[in-house]
């Protein structure tokens, strides 16, 4: 198949990681006989500098021109002082908005050769394979009125119907290709919007008797995703608590940098990784690149609908878990190697899953 994919570096190890995503993306092109056209595109700080935007419009027409955004990851210490909407950010919250997703999927999924790198036992972790699905168009990100003076920061909080109908629909469809459990986080023992989301998710629930619903409060559910991470399946929840939630459910896998999203919804899907732009580890070459390159086979299932090529490219990096390498963020007595060389690693253990030669 042809296909035009948009990739946009960004910054800190985001250009690090998306430059391994987007060459396991080739080697699947090559083996595999498509024909992927990259398109290069600034956003963040990288934007910023470039061009005075942290979303030129040129980047948004190219997304949206293509068949699927892969970013690296926005955000760098020297824009920090920037107001609100002229930061790096903006340009990741901007680009999700013009591409209308509003269905952000995270998996966490503890690669069985990983139960060692968590902090928590491995009794605790041991089996853990849940997905959070996190509204990500609306909520407090996006609420208005929002402002800044002197005395008062002030945000808005506030869901309609119909933005909590859609979310929840993805979470049961979801569910119902998997352990068909659906766990709707909110704080509605304090905030009007979560009370409405709750009464929406119960009514959507009403259409899949098959699927067993829960609702917990965002600070219990904290509590439960690190005690009992295996009694989750599914877990919907705002913008916010989502994004909140899902770096806690990294832990879990024994790295943020294992963690892949899709952003849903939209006229053209967006793959990211969960992290950020890690400026601590920036330039080292140390990075985890598993969580781009997961999400380069969460795009090649999503967008492009190969779903024997995203297995494939989910296979070769649980081959090379499997055979004792990784990042040095994971600590259970790797053989540690480059964010390069574990990505050689994947890209021959995918070789060999397309070509048939076995491990
Ligand atoms: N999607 C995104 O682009 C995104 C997500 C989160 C944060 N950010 C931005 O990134 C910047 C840094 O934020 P932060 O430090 O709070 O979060 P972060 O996710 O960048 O880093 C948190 C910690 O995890 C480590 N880490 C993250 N990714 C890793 C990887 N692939 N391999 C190994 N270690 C990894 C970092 O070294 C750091 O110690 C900020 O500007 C923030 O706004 C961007
Ligand atoms: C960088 C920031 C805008 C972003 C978010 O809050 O959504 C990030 O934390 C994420 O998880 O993708
Ligand atoms: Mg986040």
């Amino acid at each position: 198949m042809r296909a035009r994919i948009a990739v946009l570096p960004g910054d800190g190890i985001g250009p690090e990681v998306a430059r391994e995503a987007r060459a396991c993306l080739e080697q699947v092109a090559s083996l595999a006989g498509h024909a992927f056209q990259f398109l290069e595109l600034p956003i963040g700080s990288a934007a910023i500098d470039a061009c005075g935007t942290p979303l030129p419009d040129a980047t948004l027409e190219g997304c949206l021109a293509s068949d699927a955004v892969f970013l690296g990851a926005v955000g760098d210490p020297k824009h920090d002082a920037l107001p609100a909407h002229q930061k790096p950010e903006k340009g990741l919250l901007a680009l999700r908005k013009g591409l209308g997703a509003f269905a952000n999927i995270r998996p966490a999924f503890l690669h069985p050769a990983l139960v060692n790198a968590s902090p928590l036992r491995p009794e605790v972790v041991r089996g853990t394979d849940l997905v959070i699905v996190r509204e990500l168009a609306g909520g407090l990100y996006f609420g208005e009125p929002r402002s800044l003076t002197e005395d008062t920061g002030t945000n808005t909080l506030a869901y309609s119907r119909f933005e909590v109908e859609r979310i929840a629909r993805v979470a049961f469809e979801l569910a119902m290709g998997r352990r068909r459990k659906v766990t709707s986080v909110d704080k509605a023992n304090v905030l009007e919007s979560s009370l409405l989301w709750r009464s929406v998710v119960k009514e959507v629930a009403q259409g899949y008797p098959e699927v067993a619903l829960e609702h917990q409060y965002v600070d219990s559910c904290a509590m439960a995703i690190v005690t009992r991470p295996t009694s989750f399946d599914v877990v919907v929840t705002d913008n916010l608590f989502g994004d909140i939630l899902s770096d806690e459910a990294s832990v879990l896998t024994g790295s943020l940098g294992m963690l892949p999203s899709a952003s849903l919804g939209g006229k053209v899907g967006l793959y990211e990784p969960v992290h950020g732009s890690a400026p601590d580890i920036k330039g080292r070459g140390v990075a985890n690149p598993l969580g781009a390159i997961l999400s380069a086979a969460m795009l090649l299932r999503h967008s492009l609908g190969l779903e024997a090529e995203a297995a494939a490219l989910e296979a070769a990096v649980g081959r090379t878990l499997d055979a004792g390498y990784g990042t040095p963020d994971l600590k259970c007595g790797r053989n540690h190697v480059s964010t390069r060389g574990l990505a050689d690693l994947v890209r021959v253990n995918v070789g060999n899953l397309l070509l048939g030669t076995p491990a």
